[in-house]
């Protein structure tokens, strides 16, 4: 439905921006290198394991450094998101849709409720065979680029989720299958460059993700998250040449059972120039339900949430465009 979208939907939203004072938070995001993770030496995947479980329950995010994911995968996957944002409007707009289940969508607007300056494409991509022929073709390099991207960052879900389960006392294998199975779901962001007089300017105002965690690459410095316990201040992400953000989701929050929180995050503009990020979002199969693991409910740990899917989520998605609650909040069993 190219007539849904029109290019004044961006300057309309861009009119209309919020200030903000950065606040930074008070330690810095913790870096982590996961080189070890897959080494023999249980000692040495344990300290890895260790760190990765303090960063999740401290900070709800981490960077990963030495993850086995190719500089030249990375730098392709912002070129290859880059050349299909710079395309004519009307090609873009081929991938517009109002339907929130297509396999590929494009938009510029603000109906999600949360989108202030940003236009977007978002597709599915595990498995890459089942998805890859609903993906552009123009940019010709497109499905070459991205594709080799999305399969390195699947992989690496599936090594960070099983050292996040392990933090949790469950086995590292306890996901494996629904992951190897599960939704890998791709958000390609552009923002424009802000202003500098305007101060800061939300180009994505604060949610958390679904799924069980998110793996973002930046072009730029834009992303800003804040923890449960970090009072409201918002801590830059800091773009780390060849490291990956990863962050929970509130499915990771059901799944721990409360013990660990999914993460607020937005996307301010950068001052400098247009930005572009590529979020992709690992989580059970369109249909699974995702409840709280067995193993940590307990008479000391009451179950906390009740069980949902993906599927659920997107149900819940357009009834929450005017007052933004995460997903999370709205499983909450009541202890009452
Ligand atoms: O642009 C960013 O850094 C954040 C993107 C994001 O949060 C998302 O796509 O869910
Ligand atoms: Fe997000």
């Amino acid at each position: 439905m190219p007539a849904a979208v029109s290019g004044c939907l961006l300057a309309r939203s861009m009119a209309s921006h919020h200030n903000h004072h950065r606040q930074r938070g008070a330690a810095a995001l913790p870096v982590i290198n996961i080189g070890r993770l897959g080494d023999k030496d249980p000692a040495a995947r344990a300290l890895v394991v260790q760190d990765i479980a303090r960063a999740c329950r401290d900070r709800g995010c981490f960077q990963v450094t030495n993850h086995g994911v190719s500089k030249s995968a990375m730098d392709s996957a912002l070129e290859a998101a880059s050349e299909f944002f710079d395309m004519p409007a009307e090609r873009k707009a081929a991938f517009a849709c109002d339907d929130i289940r297509s396999p590929i969508r494009y938009d510029t607007s603000s109906r999600d409720g949360i989108s202030k300056a940003r236009s977007f494409l978002k597709h599915y991509a595990n498995p890459l065979d089942h998805w890859v022929d609903s993906w552009p073709t123009q940019p010709a390099t497109y499905r070459k680029k991205m594709g080799t991207y999305a399969v390195e960052i699947q992989r690496l879900s599936m090594q960070l989720m099983g050292a996040i389960v392990q933090g949790l006392g469950l086995s590292p294998m306890y996901l494996e299958e629904k992951l190897e199975a599960g939704l890998q779901f791709m958000a390609l962001n552009n923002y424009p460059q802000g202003s500098s007089r305007a101060g800061d300017t939300v180009g994505l105002a604060p949610h958390s993700d679904i799924g069980f965690i998110t793996i973002l690459l930046q072009s730029s410095p834009g992303l800003e998250v804040t923890h449960h316990d970090d009072g409201g201040a918002w801590t830059p992400v800091p773009v780390i040449p060849g490291a990956l953000h990863v962050h929970l989701g509130d499915h990771l929050e059901v799944l721990s059972n409360g013990r660990l929180r999914s993460l607020l995050h937005r996307a301010i503009l950068n001052t400098d120039e247009a930005r572009v990020s590529i979020a992709s979002i690992h989580g059970a199969a369109m249909d699974e339900k995702v409840g709280c693991a067995e193993e940590l409910v307990d008479e000391g740990h009451p179950r906390m949430y009740r069980e949902s899917s993906f599927h659920d989520f997107l149900d819940f998605l357009p009834t929450n465009v005017k007052a933004y609650r995460r997903f999370v909040e709205t499983l909450k069993i009541d202890s009452a």
